[in-house]
């Protein structure tokens, strides 16, 4: 992986985009540094501010574990597109698919209730996102204790969701959701861009990253030591820098049907 603010990242970074490109972020621990209550989140006004400039020179998008509610009460704004749920909602055309991830959330969150009824006891939290749920454990007194719980009662559901590990969470998707890296490309289709940039720093951007497409410029945001990303920064305090580059480029390089 190079560091983005490396030469030679700045040199590929340049060569990657401009106006035509989609630029795509995600939420938590990108836009949003992470916090201990999911609901404490703050997206500083630096990096709204530069999501708002930027938004005037090339599309823009968000790519959220959140629901599109939650999500668009932190952002304070709309961006041209906001997908919720890791790709399950707010794809343009995808209503009825929707309609019916969030039928098979309901009937999970019940089985959930009936198996975890403890689940405040042991420090787990349930996120009710719609389309998809989340179960966090980072408050826990005991976090082991806590996963191998959610491990459990996850591997009881019927039918059978797909689980994704997150930061001190454990995602319930429906089979079926298209996933971020899906969601990016349902974009670009759509839009008809030919590239896109994606900064991450999840399990779940990994989906774009590991899309491995040459189009797509991907960011990891903290560096691992597993990753599908070929290029990282060091945290999320570097994503103003990143917003900051971006315009600077894009200002020199603004693609032939920029405005
Ligand atoms: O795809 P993202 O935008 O990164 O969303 C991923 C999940 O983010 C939230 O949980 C994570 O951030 C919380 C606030 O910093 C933190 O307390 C928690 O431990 C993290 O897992 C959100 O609550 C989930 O719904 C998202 O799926």
């Amino acid at each position: 992986m190079t560091y983005l603010f490396s030469d030679a990242g700045r040199a590929e970074l340049r060569g990657a985009i401009d106006g035509e490109t989609l630029f795509a972020f995600d939420l938590d621990g990108t836009l949003a540094p992470i916090v201990a209550d999911p609901a404490g989140i703050m997206i500083p006004s630096g990096i709204k501010n530069g999501l708002l400039r930027l938004g005037r020179m090339a599309p823009v998008a968000v790519i959220t574990g959140r629901s599109r509610a939650d999500a668009l009460a932190h952002l304070g704004f709309s961006p041209r597109f906001l997908v919720g749920n890791h790709g399950a909602e707010g794809l343009p055309g995808d209503g009825a698919t929707e309609r019916e991830f969030i039928r098979l959330c309901r009937g999970w969150i019940a089985q959930l209730q009936a198996i975890l009824p403890d689940a405040d006891g042991s420090g787990i939290y349930m996120e009710d996102k719609g389309a998809t749920l989340s179960l966090h454990y980072r408050n826990a007194p005991d976090r082991e204790l806590a996963h191998r719980k959610i491990l459990e009662a996850v591997s009881r559901l019927d039918p059978e969701p797909r689980r994704i590990s997150g930061k001190f969470v454990e995602n319930v998707v429906p089979q079926g959701a298209l996933h971020k890296g899906e969601a990016l490309l349902r974009i670009m289709e759509h839009l008809g861009c030919r590239r896109a940039l994606f900064a991450g720093d999840d399990v779940t951007d990994e989906d774009v990253f590991g899309l491995r497409d040459d189009r797509i410029f991907g960011i990891r945001v903290g560096m691992v030591e597993v990753s599908a990303a070929r290029h990282f920064i060091h945290e999320q305090s570097e994503i103003g820098l990143l917003l900051d580059e971006i315009m600077a480029i894009l200002e020199t390089h603004p693609g032939e049907n920029s405005p």
